[in-house]
C-alpha cells in the first residue's frame, strides 16, 4: 500500500503530508495487535491458526487504514471537513483521475464494502466516536480529523445553545427605533427592517444576501438601534472581516452608509472608525501557535459584526467563537451563494441551508409585533426551492437567519444581476440569453484564438491606463490606489496561459511597450512604479494580511517603496525587499478577489473545462462587477461552469440538528434528514 500512496505523491493526488499521516496512523512496522483492538479477527489470527483467506483480511485492513488517513488527510487539504465513507468507491477517489491507480489502491485495501469499512475503522486504535482522544473520529459513517470534529462540534452548539440567554427587550421602544430608521414601506414586506428587528432581537443572527441587497445598509441602521436602545449604558462595537481588503471596504462603505443616516455627533463616535481583520482581532502573535485571545482571555467587546463571513474557514470560526464573551451579540454577514472559504469547511452556507425552514411561531409573531409585516408574509418560507434536500421544523437555527432579497443595486435591467441570478439557479440557458442579450453592462467574448487573445491583452492594458497615468503625474498614493480598483482581470485559474502566471507577464509586456511602464533590464526589472502586487502570507510583523494590494511609487527621496491601504484608511509604505511572499496583480484569481469589488471585472475562463470552475465560482466572479462586466469564456466551458455546484463534506448540518434536539424540551419533528 505505502508503494502505491508514494506513486500517488509522485503523480500529485496526494501531498508529502498525506503520505506521511498514513505512516503515522498505520506503520507498515508495527504489530498489528497494536493497531487494532483485540477482536475476535485478530484473536484468531493469534492463536496462529489462520486460513489464507483471514491472514489477507487482517493485512487489508493495515492497508486500508494507511489508504483512509490517506485520503482523508487530503480531503481535509482539499476543503472538505469529514470523509463519507458510505458509498465510496474507487472511481471516486481523486476525483476520477488516474482510475487505475485508484483501482490499484482498492484492491490493497481488500476491496471493502461499506460495513468492512465501518468495522475496520471501528477495530483501529486510532478512531473512536469522539469519546477517546484519538487522531481519528467516526460519527455517523462520517471520518474525521480529531481537530475538524471538535471544531464543527463547537460551532454547532454555539449555534444552537448561543442564544439561551437572550436579553429581554422594550419591543415598543424597539418597534419606534426601526419605524424612524426604517419609515413603513406600505404593504411590501421589507426584509432589510425584519433582518434588523431579527438581530437586535437574539444574540447570534445570520444575515445573508447578494450584491447591493443592503448588507452594510441594514447594519449601519441596525447598530444605530441598538445604541438608541442601549440609551446611556455604553455598547463596545467591534467589525471584523477575513481580509485586510474586506476590512478596508467594510470601513469605507459603513462610514458611508452611517454619513447618510444624519446621526448626531455624540451617536457617531459611539462607532467604531475602523475594522479589523479576524487574525488581527484575535491577536494572532508572529511565531506563535496561540492566539492572544481565547476562551482563557475573551476578546473586551458587546458586539461584532463579522463582514464576508462566507470567506471564515471552520478553523477559524471555531477560534472565533472561543474568543468571544458569553454575552456577546455576533451579527455574521455574508452571501450564502458565494465560493466557500479556502480553507476547510462552508460554515456560513451550510447555516444558511436552514432557511427554508421557516421561522417558528414565536419569533414570526415577535418580528410582526416589533416590524408591523402580517404575519403570514414573514412566516412564508424563504426559499422553497432548496426545500426538498433538508428539513422541517428546526427553526432553532432558521429563527437566527435572514435573507436580503431585494437588489439595490442590480435591477431588472442590469445584466450583472440577471446574469448572477441565472447563473445561481443553474440555469445555463437564461445565463447564455443574458449574454447574448442587449444588455449594456455585460459583453462576452471567446478566445478562440491568438488574435483574441491579444485582444484581451489590449483591453487589459487598456483598463489599467488611467491609474498608471496617476503614477506617471505622481499623483498620491492614495488616489492611485483607488483608479487601481476600478478595472479588475479576473482569472478561474493560478496556473497556464488563461491564468494569472500567464497573464501578469504578458500584461507587462504590453504596457512596456505602450510606454505606460518603465522598466529596467535585470532582476531590477521586476520592480517598477506602478508595479501592482498582491501579498500572499500574512505578516502580523508589518500589518499585512494575505491579499493585500499594494502598488510600487517612488518616495521623495527617489526610492521605491510599495504603498498599501490599511482597513483603518491610512496608507502604509514598505520596502520592496521587506515584502513576504508577493505576486504581480494585474490579473489575480477570483479566490482573491472575495471581498472586493470592482467597477469594470474582466472576468477570464480558460478554454477547456477544469473541475476547479464551479458555479459558486463563476457567481462570485460574476459579482465582483458593480457597473460592468466583460466575460471571457466558451458556452462550453460556460455550461459545465454553471452545471457544476461546489460539493464540500462536512456533517455541520447534521450536528446542527442533533444540537437542537439535545436541547431540553426541544420539540422538534422527527422528519429529519441527512443532507
Ligand atoms: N432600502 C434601500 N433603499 C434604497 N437604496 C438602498 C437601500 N438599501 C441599500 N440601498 C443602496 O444600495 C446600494 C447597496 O447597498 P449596500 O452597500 O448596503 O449593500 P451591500 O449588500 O452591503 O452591498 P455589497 O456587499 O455588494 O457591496 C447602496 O448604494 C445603498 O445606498
Amino acid at each position: 500500500m505505502m508503494e502505491l500512496l508514494e506513486r500517488a505523491v509522485r503523480e500529485r493526488l496526494l501531498r508529502p503530508l498525506d503520505l506521511q499521516f498514513a505512516r503515522m496512523i498505520a506503520p507498515d512496522d508495527c504489530p498489528l495487535f497494536d493497531l487494532f483492538r483485540n477482536s475476535q479477527r485478530l484473536m484468531e489470527i493469534k492463536a496462529q491458526d489462520v486460513t489464507q483467506e483471514q491472514h489477507h483480511r487482517v493485512g487489508a485492513a493495515r492497508a486500508l487504514l494507511q489508504l483512509t488517513a490517506a485520503y482523508l488527510s487530503a480531503e481535509t487539504g482539499a476543503g472538505h471537513i469529514c470523509l463519507p465513507i458510505t458509498g465510496l468507491q474507487p472511481q471516486h477517489l481523486f476525483d476520477g483521475r488516474q482510475s487505475d491507480l485508484a483501482q490499484a489502491l482498492w484492491k490493497a485495501a481488500g476491496e471493502p464494502s461499506t460495513q468492512q469499512w465501518r468495522e475496520t475503522l471501528q477495530d483501529s486504535f486510532s478512531v473512536s466516536d469522539g469519546s477517546q482522544p484519538t487522531p481519528l473520529v467516526l460519527q455517523h459513517d462520517r471520518l474525521y480529523l480529531q481537530r475538524m470534529w471538535q471544531n464543527e462540534g463547537d460551532v454547532a452548539r454555539f449555534i444552537v445553545n448561543g442564544n439561551a440567554n437572550n436579553e429581554r427587550v422594550d419591543e415598543i421602544l424597539l418597534q419606534n427605533i426601526l419605524e424612524q430608521l426604517f419609515g413603513t414601506n406600505g404593504d411590501e414586506v421589507d426584509w432589510q427592517k425584519v433582518a434588523a428587528a431579527a438581530t437586535l432581537t437574539r444574540r447570534i443572527s445570520i444575515i445573508s444576501g447578494g450584491p447591493g441587497t443592503g448588507k452594510t445598509t441594514t447594519v449601519a441602521k441596525l447598530l444605530t438601534a441598538l445604541v438608541r436602545l442601549n440609551g446611556e449604558q455604553r455598547v463596545r462595537i467591534q467589525l471584523v472581516a477575513p481580509t485586510g481588503k474586506a476590512a478596508v471596504r467594510l470601513t469605507e462603505s459603513l462610514g458611508k452608509a452611517w454619513q447618510q443616516l444624519a446621526l448626531n455627533e455624540s451617536e457617531h463616535k459611539l462607532f467604531p472608525n475602523q475594522a479589523f481583520t479576524l487574525h488581527s482581532l484575535l491577536g494572532v502573535q508572529p511565531n506563535r501557535q496561540r492566539l492572544r485571545y481565547h476562551s482563557g482571555n475573551p476578546l473586551n467587546l458587546d458586539v461584532l459584526v463579522v463582514d464576508e463571513a462566507s470567506m471564515v474557514d471552520l478553523p477559524m470560526m471555531a477560534k472565533l467563537i472561543a474568543a468571544l464573551p458569553t454575552h456577546a451579540r455576533v451579527i455574521f454577514l455574508g452571501d450564502r451563494d458565494q465560493l466557500a472559504s479556502v480553507e476547510a469547511g462552508a460554515v456560513f452556507g451550510d447555516i444558511c441551508r436552514f432557511v427554508e425552514s421557516g421561522y417558528s411561531v414565536f419569533r414570526a409573531e415577535q418580528l410582526a409585533r416589533v416590524t408591523g409585516y402580517p404575519l403570514e408574509q414573514l412566516n412564508n418560507p424563504h426559499d422553497m426551492s432548496k426545500r426538498k434536500t433538508l428539513t422541517t421544523g428546526l427553526t432553532e437555527v432558521s429563527d437566527g437567519l435572514c435573507l436580503l432579497r431585494k437588489s439595490y443595486r442590480f435591477d431588472k435591467k442590469s445584466g450583472i444581476g440577471q446574469l448572477a441570478q441565472a447563473v445561481n439557479a443553474g440555469a445555463y440557458l437564461e445565463a447564455l440569453s443574458v449574454l447574448n442579450g442587449n444588455y449594456t453592462d455585460v459583453e462576452r467574448f471567446v478566445l478562440a484564438n491568438m488574435i483574441d487573445y491579444q485582444q484581451l491583452l489590449q483591453v487589459s492594458v487598456a483598463g489599467y491606463q488611467p491609474y498608471l497615468k496617476l503614477v506617471a503625474q505622481g499623483a498620491d498614493a492614495a488616489e492611485i490606489l483607488t483608479a487601481f480598483n476600478h478595472y479588475q482581470l479576473l482569472c478561474a485559474l493560478r496556473a497556464g496561459s488563461f491564468g494569472v502566471k500567464g497573464l501578469n507577464p504578458l500584461i507587462e509586456q504590453v504596457l512596456q511597450r505602450n510606454g505606460l511602464i518603465q522598466r529596467t533590464q535585470g532582476l531590477s526589472g521586476r520592480w517598477y512604479a506602478g508595479r501592482p502586487v498582491m501579498i500572499e502570507r500574512n505578516d502580523s510583523a508589518l500589518g499585512l494580511s494575505n491579499g493585500d494590494v499594494g502598488i510600487a511609487l517612488y518616495d521623495a527621496h527617489g526610492h521605491l517603496r510599495v504603498h498599501f491601504q490599511l482597513p483603518n484608511g491610512t496608507i502604509k509604505s514598505v520596502q520592496p525587499n521587506r515584502l513576504p511572499s508577493h505576486g504581480t496583480a494585474y490579473a489575480m484569481t477570483i479566490h482573491k478577489s472575495q471581498g472586493s469589488e470592482f467597477e469594470h471585472t474582466a472576468l477570464v475562463l480558460p478554454d477547456y473545462f477544469s473541475p476547479i470552475i464551479t458555479r459558486e465560482l463563476l457567481y462570485t466572479g460574476i459579482t465582483r462587477a458593480r457597473q460592468q462586466l466583460t466575460l471571457y469564456t466558451s458556452d462550453s466551458v460556460l455550461s459545465r461552469a454553471i452545471n457544476t455546484p461546489t460539493l464540500r463534506h462536512s456533517g455541520l448540518v447534521d450536528r446542527l440538528c442533533l444540537a437542537t434536539l439535545a436541547k431540553p424540551n426541544s420539540a422538534i419533528p422527527l422528519d429529519v434528514v441527512s443532507a
